[in-house]
């Protein structure tokens, strides 16, 4: 079975974030991802992530006014000075939390327009060149129009484009299972296809965003899938429990038990 990381945006929300590390270790994560780091300082984060044994795989660049209601700064041309500044942050930030990877979100903007899209171009290649400078990997990912109207990425084929244009070892694909499904379907069939692209995975079940094997898909199988491919990164829990986190922890265990049978056995990945 992969490998999970807990969401600490979305999991152990019952406490304070600094207090969700310990309590993500405890459940037996040894890995966590979360939106952002900067209501806190970078070493009081640090100490927190050091302190409860577990590594940090991923956080978000600074998306601009989240309160407000912004969702990232990559394809804004207006706002590409404030962008850069942001990258420099987050790389403060991923050096003292030794985090691998940064998701760069793109922000509202219309899909097609020219500007957008060359201000996102340009945001991109200097985020990876300095991400590539500082050992890091950065992260784009196509979210579903349902949860974020009017995201500038919200099409798995057109960030795969990107990405092949760009052509840099320091981008790569935050493929979410969750907006993968909502936006596209054929899951299994995308991970195949994009799995040279793919730095990142997410998991969460669709529609209601709860804990894995609750929703539409056989996510179990996903994940079995995800391991007949070959794919070796971290598999983010990005869901919202549906009840206390812990009482909803169930899934992890069958996930990871070898004996499970839909998880490992009784089943030919289609590959
Ligand atoms: O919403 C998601 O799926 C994410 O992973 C983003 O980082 C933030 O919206
Ligand atoms: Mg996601």
């Amino acid at each position: 079975m992969p490998r999970f990381a807990a969401n600490l945006s979305m999991m152990f929300t019952e406490r304070p974030f600094l207090e969700r590390f310990g309590a993500a270790a405890a459940a037996g994560f040894e890995a966590v991802e979360y939106l952002f780091p900067y209501d806190h300082p970078a070493d009081e984060v640090a100490a927190a992530l050091r302190a409860a044994g577990l590594r940090q795989v991923l956080f978000n660049l600074p998306p601009g006014d989240w309160a407000k209601g912004e969702r990232g700064l990559a394809a804004l041309p207006e706002r590409a000075e404030e962008f850069r500044r942001s990258v420099a942050t987050a790389l403060d930030y991923a050096r003292a939390l030794d985090a691998p990877m940064l998701h760069a979100m793109a922000g509202l903007a219309p899909a097609g327009e020219p500007a957008a899209t060359a201000a996102y171009l340009d945001a991109l290649r200097f985020a990876a060149d300095a991400a590539g400078e500082a050992g890091r990997t950065l992260l784009i990912e196509p979210i579903n129009r349902r949860d974020m109207p009017g995201y500038f990425l919200d099409d798995f084929g057109r960030a795969a484009e990107i990405i092949d244009r760009l052509g840099h070892p320091n981008l790569k694909l935050q493929f979410d299972i969750y907006h993968r499904q909502i936006l596209h379907g054929d899951v299994l069939k995308g991970l195949e296809a994009l799995l040279p692209a793919i730095g990142h995975v997410q998991t969460a079940s669709v529609p209601l965003r709860h804990e894995p094997g609750t929703g539409e898909l056989d996510d179990f199988r996903i994940f079995a899938a995800l391991d007949a491919l070959g794919y070796e990164g971290w598999v983010g829990c990005e869901y919202r429990p549906a009840g206390a986190t812990l009482d909803g922890l169930g899934w992890l265990e069958r996930a990871c038990d070898p004996q499970d049978s839909r998880a490992a056995h009784n089943w030919r990945a289609p590959f």
